[in-house]
């Protein structure tokens, strides 16, 4: 951030790396190992903002060193592009190998002032727009089909059964920019896409094993793209027999159909389904656990008044505010990516809440969204969970604060920035997912997690259909 106070810069920014190579992997271990990783270091440095080496680092990965940034004052410098470079920095100080993506560097990966980041980002936001009357039909469907199949699993013996979240996704988001269901004959499976998205985020990804485990074989050394190379052809198979329409979208933008296929790939099972499966778990996981006043019955009569003997839509979300907050809490109180990176462009001066430090043209910046979207400077009882704390005006005004989707909630994504071009699909589908549920169901209690990683499975304890 601009030094708009004035700051004086009294000290140079606290922390250290320790030795080569030692201190980046004793500082990976103590990330994944130990405890209070970032707020230890912010209280012994007594800054929100300090030196540290952030996982994977060398001596197989490339220098881990990062300036951390903990606090809503700082943290914003990560969306500002005169400042930083998002290039190569999707996956933090490390960028997989392009094999995962079919030769090519993808959308994400592009810094915003490479020219194709304009004409990717353009069709991906073409991509969505294309689709907007069919999104919530195609989702509705889709989870009407989960919630069957939900059922007849919970008739078994064993009550166990998890959300559905992944296969519902799966289902509308191929259906409607596919239009071919690939749940249909286990075209296309949760596991195996789960199986290609993994070894690229695994070197930053806690996969809850032993560290006598996942220390040598997921945080050492790169994944090689070979072991899920047939995993990666059947996606690239099933999209390329069913996504002539969507490929079709990025002629205007000028972009070779390959290149976009592999693109929408990413779009779609990456971006798309990887983020809805860390969400929408998260989401059902803390309006569960939620226990302050009865929740889901306030959610349950909000939903039912809205729709009366409507439909379920778009203008019937407008008459859903504490759905709407509940959606937003989720979102500032378990942030679905933690991690953010910029790379200095020039050197600048950079502003917590207390002070000011300088930056040098270079240096890796990361900010861990999880403090920072708890600032008591910002947030009330910050570590509570307040499905109402984004209504009404106060509500909306804090929207500004929550920063998910890679810039603040009241931003618009464009080809001017770096924000998530989903940022709004994401907003409106989990709104329309989890009313739809509130149409078929009347309360639900889901148990702790069965497994870490990037998405969660939560068993399903309790279930009522609408009486
Ligand atoms: C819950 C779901 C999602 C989450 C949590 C999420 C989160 C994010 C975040 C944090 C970034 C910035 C990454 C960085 O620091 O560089 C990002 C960028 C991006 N996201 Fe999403 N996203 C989601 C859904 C989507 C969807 C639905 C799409 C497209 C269909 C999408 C496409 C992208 C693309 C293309 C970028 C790079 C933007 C650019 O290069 O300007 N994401 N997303
Ligand atoms: C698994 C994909 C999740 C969301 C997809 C979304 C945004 C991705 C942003 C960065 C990719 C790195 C994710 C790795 C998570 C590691 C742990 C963490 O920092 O949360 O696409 O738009």
């Amino acid at each position: 951030m601009s030094n708009d106070r004035n700051l004086e810069v009294k000290r140079e920014v606290p922390g250290e790396y320790g030795a080569p190579i030692l201190g980046a992997v004793l500082d990976r271990l103590d990330r994944f190992y130990g405890k209070n990783f970032f707020e230890k270091r912010r209280d012994e440095y007594g800054s929100t903002v300090f030196r540290v080496n952030m996982p994977p680092g060398p001596p197989f990965f490339p220098d881990s060193k990062v300036i951390a940034l903990l606090d809503q004052k700082s943290f914003p410098v990560l969306f500002d592009l005169t400042k930083v470079s998002k290039k190569d920095v999707f996956t933090g100080t490390y960028v997989p190998s392009t094999g995962f993506t079919g030769g090519y560097r993808v959308l994400p990966y592009l810094g915003q002032e490479e020219p194709k980041h304009a004409q990717l980002k353009s069709y991906c936001m073409d991509i969505l727009s294309s689709n907007h009357d069919r999104w919530i039909p195609e989702l509705r469907a889709a989870a009407a089909a989960g919630y069957a199949e939900w059922d007849a699993e919970r008739n078994k013996p064993k009550k166990s059964g998890g959300l559905l979240g992944g296969i519902i996704a799966l289902r509308f988001l191929t259906k409607t920019v596919l239009d071919k269901d690939a749940t249909e004959g286990n075209a296309l499976t949760e596991t195996g896409i789960k199986l290609w998205t993994a070894p690229q985020i695994a070197p930053v990804l806690n996969a809850g094993l032993p560290a006598v485990i996942q220390e040598p074989l997921l945080h050492t050394a790169p994944i090689p793209f070979i072991i899920v190379a047939p995993e990666y052809q059947k996606i690239v198979r099933f999209f390329k027999a069913n996504g002539e329409r969507a490929v079709s979208l990025a002629v205007p933008h000028g972009i070779d159909p390959d290149e976009a296929l592999h693109n929408l790939i990413f779009f779609i099972c990456f971006n798309t389904f990887g983020g809805l499966t860390i969400l929408w778990p998260a989401l059902f996981k803390h309006v569960s656990d939620f226990n302050e006043f009865d929740l889901q019955a306030e959610l349950r009569e909000e939903v039912r008044r809205a729709v009366g003997g409507g439909g379920l839509d778009a203008a019937a979300l407008g008459g859903m505010p504490l759905l709407q907050s509940t959606v937003y809490e989720v979102l500032r109180i378990e942030p679905p990516v933690q991690s953010q990176y910029g790379r200095a462009k020039v050197d600048f001066v950079l502003e917590t809440h207390v002070e000011a430090f300088k930056i040098k043209a270079g240096e890796m910046l990361y900010g861990y969204q999880p403090l920072v979207t708890r600032d008591p400077v910002v947030f009330e009882e910050p570590e509570k969970f307040k499905p109402r704390r984004f209504m009404g005006e106060e509500g909306q005004r804090l929207l500004e604060h929550v920063f998910w989707s890679n810039g603040p909630e009241t931003g618009s994504p464009s080809v001017d920035n770096k924000q998530c071009p989903g940022k709004n699909f994401v907003v409106l589908v989990t709104r329309i997912l989890f009313a739809d549920f509130f149409l078929h169901y009347d309360s639900f209690k889901l148990g702790d997690v069965s497994i870490s990683g990037t998405s969660s499975v939560y068993p399903c304890t309790e279930l009522k259909k609408r009486a």
